[in-house]
């Protein structure tokens, strides 16, 4: 017979709560030694890519330890996809923010509080971590031993170098440093960090790096074939840019009905797509243009629209695709589209996004890697194409030196001014690594994504990678002939010349292009 102190220390079984509970076959490459890190009650760190399935690896940790596990999360809509998500399937959770009625955030509390809490996850936003009266009750829990663990989502908004940044996110190191006696562990989760972000996140929440656990993914996506198109024109109609994008949305089709068969092609559900613009004007007209051509359905998303309507396009969007004929008997549109700001964004869980446009250059590196990550998290092949433009590139560069100006010149306490010129010089280096990125004709964009946000130095800190990431590094997949990301970006396919001379037609008489070594 085992003996008790071995059977008691043993791990749990993971696959076994991972079918049962979570109703999915296997752990995706890393997952697993994630989770057993979190259950064996580790200080984590994990910078894993867009749909990685980070959320499993503090929900699974929740329903297998005893006691509370208090989730963090900066979005009411990422909250309430997870929440729903977890009741779907069976598990005892809660929420408490801006919109919990006070009835039902009593009856949460007096759970919390009664010693050995139903409740598996409590979803809450930052602020109320900041509040006394939350503060207190944590440390109660604390005391009764019945808190588990802190995961603090999207854990890059803790620092003002972050693209994301929440002053909320910054209060955070009061965990470790007031939940002591054992220390509750932490779990920290994030997508898009910066070594500089990196370095924030460790500080400001108290992590110990020595004992820190580190997990990262590659952050550029291997599904993903990345391409930037220069424009050569750029009129303020944008009629070039539209055929532009309409003759890249023929090609799809006609490779798709090349290689099914126009009549079982026409069957098939719409190929959905994001493209991404910088004004509410833009994504109204565009998604009108767009939507002229009979084999695209468009819709535009902003800000601007009502809740309902935001909603409704928000569920439309989530909800599986249609089966093969429409309600009305007639095909359904080859290509669902949303023509959106970044309004359309974190929290909107669509698997089947085939490609995700954006019509000028993203105003962040994070944003842009964060926007181009919604495509393909089926783990099928997708696409990000960027227009580039030098005029655009100009235009962002003045409006955010201007910005960093007046805001210099509005005054107040200075620990306040500080912080701000810190985020805004955080934004122009963010927006430069775009240009960057753009503007390179030379290397592998995968490996410049990866450069670009340090995935080299996470090595170097002991970080853990998926096995498959370690065998391709610096060996182009370890494939004769085949190239870093195996042509899955046009430097790759398409060559440094072919890449170059594309590049240089955008160049007017009166343009210039940011050298390399420059941004
Ligand atoms: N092992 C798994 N097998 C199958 N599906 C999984 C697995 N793990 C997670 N998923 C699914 O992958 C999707 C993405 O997961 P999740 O939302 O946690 O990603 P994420 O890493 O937080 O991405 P993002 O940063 O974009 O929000 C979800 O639909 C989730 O159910």
């Amino acid at each position: 017979m085992a003996d008790r102190g071995s059977f008691t220390r043993r791990r749990p079984d993971l696959e076994f709560y991972l079918n049962r509970v979570f109703r999915k076959k296997s752990f995706r490459p890393l997952q697993r030694e994630v989770i057993a890190a979190v259950v064996d009650g580790h200080d984590v760190f994990l910078q894993a890519s867009t749909s990685f399935g980070k959320s499993l690896c503090f929900q699974l940790p929740a329903v297998i330890n005893n006691g509370l596990t208090i989730v963090i999360c900066p979005l009411l809509a990422l909250m309430m996809d997870q929440v729903n998500a977890l009741q779907a399937i069976g598990v005892a959770v809660s929420t408490i923010n801006s919109n919990t009625p006070l009835a039902e955030r009593r009856l949460i509390l007096d759970d919390m509080l009664s010693g050995h809490p139903r409740t598996r996850l409590l979803y809450v936003t930052p602020e109320l971590c900041q509040t006394d009266s939350f503060r207190r009750n944590l440390q109660v829990v604390h005391r009764q031993g019945q808190l588990a663990r802190i995961a603090i989502d999207e854990a890059h908004c803790i620092s003002e170098w972050g693209h994301d940044f929440r002053p909320a996110y910054q209060e955070l190191g009061w965990f470790k440093k007031n939940l002591v006696d054992p220390e509750v562990p932490i779990t920290a989760l994030t997508a898009t960090a910066t070594p500089r972000v990196r370095t924030d996140i460790i500080n400001m929440l108290n992590l110990n790096p020595t004992q820190l656990k580190l997990f990262n993914t590659p952050s550029a996506r291997p599904n993903i074939h990345y391409e930037v198109r220069y424009l050569e024109e750029c009129g303020e109609d944008g009629d070039y840019q539209v055929e532009n994008l309409l003759k890249y949305l023929r090609a799809i089709k006609k490779r798709r009905e090349a290689r099914l068969g126009a009549e079982e092609a026409a069957r098939l559900p719409p190929i959905s797509g994001i493209v991404y613009v910088g004004l509410r004007a833009i994504s109204e007209h565009l998604a009108s243009l767009l939507s002229q051509d009979k084999s695209i359905s468009a819709v535009a998303y902003h800000a601007g629209l009502a809740p309902q309507e935001r909603t409704r396009i928000q569920s439309l969007w989530t909800a599986p695709p249609p089966s093969k004929q429409t309600s009305n008997g007639k095909p359904p549109p080859t290509f669902s589209i949303i023509v959106a700001t970044n309004a359309f964004g974190m929290g909107i869980d669509n698997s089947y996004v085939r490609f995700v446009v954006h019509w000028t250059p993203p105003r962040s590196f994070e944003g842009f890697v964060q926007e181009s990550g919604r495509a393909g998290r089926d783990g099928r092949a997708a696409a990000s194409l960027v227009y580039y433009n030098l005029q655009e590139r100009d235009r962002i560069f003045d409006r955010m030196n201007r910005d960093t100006e007046n805001m210099r010149n509005r005054g107040g306490p200075k620990h306040l001014v500080a912080s701000t010129m810190k985020n805004q010089e955080a934004r122009l280096d963010s927006f430069k690594k775009v240009v960057r990125y753009c503007e390179s004709v030379t290397r592998c964009r995968h490996d410049l994504i990866k450069d670009l946000f340090g995935d080299f130095e996470l090595e170097e800190m002991g970080s853990q990678q998926p096995p498959s990431s370690q065998a391709a590094r610096g060996s182009g997949l370890g494939m004769p002939g085949s190239t870093p990301c195996d042509y899955a970006c046009d430097f790759c396919k398409e060559g440094r010349v072919a890449l170059g001379k594309r590049k240089r037609k955008m160049l007017s008489s009166t343009a210039y292009m940011i050298d390399e070594g420059y941004v």
